[in-house]
Order: structure tokens, then sequence, then C-alpha cells
């Protein structure tokens, strides 16, 4: 799953200080000649590419970056200090564009790359520089110039390397909140999630994968039911689902059941996604009584035909989701070992890249059938266009 993480900001490069016009002036030094110093120059901006950072959370906090002002010069032939430069960490990975004219500045691919997008002004001159033999007391000087001003636009790619699957309230967002920093709404009632949500999990300095909550799936969701499955398609590049189940559904309703739907509809809507790794998460055993705990979990997992690994969580307390995320990290550092590795495994993945991009196709064009039957029906749910969303963040 791609989604783009977008920030605008402004750069602004500090101004060059003003030349300063002066004259010595001593005690019995009459008419003294010309000793006004020069200005500093201008602080500059630049962007430095950084791996500590995962996401452009940041940005949307802070979106003004300014450099430091030259200092004006002095008499006595003193110039002003320089502007700081001002050094803005960006993830690896961002592109930066030019809001105005929509120029691509540059990619930062690497740590410590160095991007200058802001240049500081130029230092103004003092009188002392225009003193000649015909002018001896001149009253010249330069101004500093300003500094670069930018509107910048930030964008970087970020995948997702687990997605959440499952019913709506079935504690998806929790779960996302419990384990990363990602805040999105909780509540108790359906449709609470209508946007993707994306988490980094962190498991230690360098070790962290990225977690995609989206809208919850209901029965019928291949017909359009609830908010359909137009998400869904953001899960096709997600290496491992978690299908997320509530053992204790408020409304006692079949947690066997809702687990049965939901694997249904991703059948219906993928058969390749549906072929994906993907691990069963029992949530809320906190709800249940200790000693019919087991017995619950043994009983969706034989109603699923379950073969794969099961985890029991409570993702409200974070009981047992240690566990299931370190299961996760080490799973999908074995993948991407396996694929560097291994030929056939990346022959494999692209291979069900193309499949799910040839359903996507094959969707589409039922989609289009459909609605031309029904044109009268609302199809703005059925935009398949949106397959970059801009990721969203819990203020
Ligand atoms: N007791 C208990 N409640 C939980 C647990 N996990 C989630 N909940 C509650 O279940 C409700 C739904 O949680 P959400 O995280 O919003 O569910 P969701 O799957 O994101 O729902 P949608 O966004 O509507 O698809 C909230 O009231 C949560 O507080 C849990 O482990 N135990
Ligand atoms: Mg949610």
């Amino acid at each position: 799953m791609q989604f783009v993480d977008e920030a605008s900001i402004i750069v602004e490069a500090g101004k060059g200080g003003n030349g300063c016009l002066s004259f010595r002036r001593e005690k019995y030094v009459p008419r003294g000649g010309p000793d006004g110093g020069d200005g500093g120059h201008g602080g500059s901006v630049y962007l430095i590419g950084d791996d500590a950072l995962n996401t452009l959370i940041d940005f949307k906090f802070q979106r003004f970056y300014k450099a430091q002002n030259g200092q004006g010069g002095m008499g006595r032939q003193m110039s002003g200090k320089a502007g700081e430069d001002l050094h803005v960490k960006v993830p690896v990975g961002t592109t930066v564009i030019d809001e105005d004219t929509l120029e691509v500045i540059a990619d930062v691919t690497e740590i410590g790359q160095v991007v200058l997008v802001g240049e500081g002004g130029r230092r103004g001159l003092g009188n002392i520089h225009f003193k000649s033999s015909t002018n001896r007391a001149p009253r010249r000087t330069t101004p500093g110039t300003e500094g670069d001003r930018r509107n910048l636009r930030l964008e970087m790619k970020v995948m997702a390397d687990v997605g959440l699957l499952g019913m709506p309230n079935a504690g998806k967002s929790t779960l996302i909140r419990s384990v990363s920093a990602a805040k999105p709404k909780v509540a108790n009632y359906p449709f609470t999630t209508l946007v993707p949500n994306l988490g980094v999990v962190k498991l230690g300095m360098h070790e962290h994968f990225v977690m995609a909550d989206v809208p919850g799936l209901i029965e019928g969701a291949s017909d359009g039911a609830g908010l359909g499955l137009r998400f869904l398609k953001h899960l096709t590049r997600t290496r491992l689902l978690f299908h997320v189940v509530d053992v204790a559904p408020f409304d006692e309703s079949d947690p066997v059941e809702a687990a049965k739907a939901i694997v249904h509809e991703l059948g219906q809507f993928s058969p390749a996604l549906s072929e994906r790794p993907r691990w069963l998460v029992l949530n809320k055993f906190d709800l249940l009584p200790e000693d019919e705990r087991e017995e619950r979990a043994q009983k969706i997992i034989q109603a699923l035909n379950w073969e794969g690994p099961v985890f029991r969580i409570s993702a409200i307390s974070s009981d047992g989701t240690d566990k299931l995320v370190q299961a996760a990290y080490r799973w999908l550092t074995e993948q991407r070992r396996l694929e560097n590795e291994d030929e056939e495994a990346l022959a494999r993945e692209e291979e069900m890249r193309r499949r799910m991009e040839e359903e996507s196709v094959a969707r589409t064009e039922a989609r289009l059938g459909r609605r031309r039957k029904r044109d009268d029906e609302d199809d703005e749910d059925f935009d398949d266009d949106d397959y970059d969303v801009e990721v969203e963040y819990a203020p």
C-alpha cells in the first residue's frame, strides 16, 4: 500500500545585514575617514536527510522555517556577524517541490544529503569601501539583500507493511493507537474510521514497520454496503494482513459469523489479496470471563478452518500487542531477507502484483457495467482514482 504523506512549508533565508555609514570620530582627529563596516551574509536554509524520521507529521505543526538575518555593519570598521544557517531534518525519501513553479527541487534519498532550499541574502557594504581619491568622505553604502523565501511542498511515499482488516468496531484503530504514535479516532460505533490511517510501529531505534488502519468492512461490502470495498485496494500492497475479530461484540452479534463474512468479502474483492499472508488477531479478550476465553477462541478458529497464526489480544489495555508486533516485525524482516536472496520469491511477489492489477481492471470494468445500469445512483463512491491517499493524522 502506498500512501502519500504531504506537507507544505515556508522557508525563509536570512536577510543580509546592511552596510554601515560611519566616520571615525576620535579626539584630536578631525574629519576622520569613513569607517562603516559591512553587514553579515544572511543565513541559508537547508534540508538534510535523516533516517530517524519516518513521516512528515512534524511539518503539520510547524510550517515556517527561517534562518537568521545577518547583522548590520558597525562603526570602527566592524563587520556584522553572518546569520546562522538553518538545517531542517526531513525523512529520507522526501521529494521537495517548489509550490509556486511546481519544479522538483530535489529528491532526498540519502542520510545526510543536504539540499539548499533558501539562499541567504548578500551582505551590504559599508562606506569604508567607497573611499576614493576624489571622495574622501563617501556617504555611500549598500543594503543587504533579502533572503530567498519559498513555498515548498514535501512529499513522501510511505509503504504500509501490515494492513488491518476487520468489521467496523472490531478495534482496528484502537490497536494502531496502542502500538504506534498514530492517534486515529476510536469510538463505540461502526464506521468511526473514514479514511485510512498510518501508524509507524517502533520496536527500537531503527526497527520499525508501518501499519495501516482502513475503514471497517461489513457483509455485502462487495455490493457496495457500508463504505464498500474501495478502501480494500489500499491493502493490496501490504505484505501482511491482520484480520481483527471482536470476540465479544457489544450488540451480541455472532463473532464467528462476522469473521466468516470478512473472509468472504475479501475473496469477493480479490482472490489474490485473500491469498496474502494473514494472521488472525482476536481482540477484546478482556471482555470475556477468563474461563470462557479459550472456548471462544477455538470456536472462531474452527469455524474459519483457520490454520495460520493466531494472536489473542486486548488492544485497549495493550495485552498481547507487544508479542503481536514483535512477531510481525520478525516475519517482515525474514520476508525481506528471503526476497533479497531468492529470485523466485521476488518473481512470486511480482506475479501477485500483476494479478491484483488485473483484478483491479476487471473490477473497474464490472463497476462501469453496473454503473451504466443504474446511472441515477450516486456513483461517487466508486472512484478508482484515489489510489494515493493523503495520510490523515489525528490532531
Ligand atoms: N473492552 C475493549 N474494548 C475495545 C478493545 N479494542 C477496542 N475496543 C473498543 O471498541 C470500540 C471500537 O473501537 P475502534 O478502534 O474504533 O474500532 P474500529 O475497528 O477502528 O472501528 P471502525 O473504524 O468503525 O471500523 C471502541 O469503543 C473501543 O474502545 C479491547 O481490546 N477491549
Ligand atoms: Mg477505526
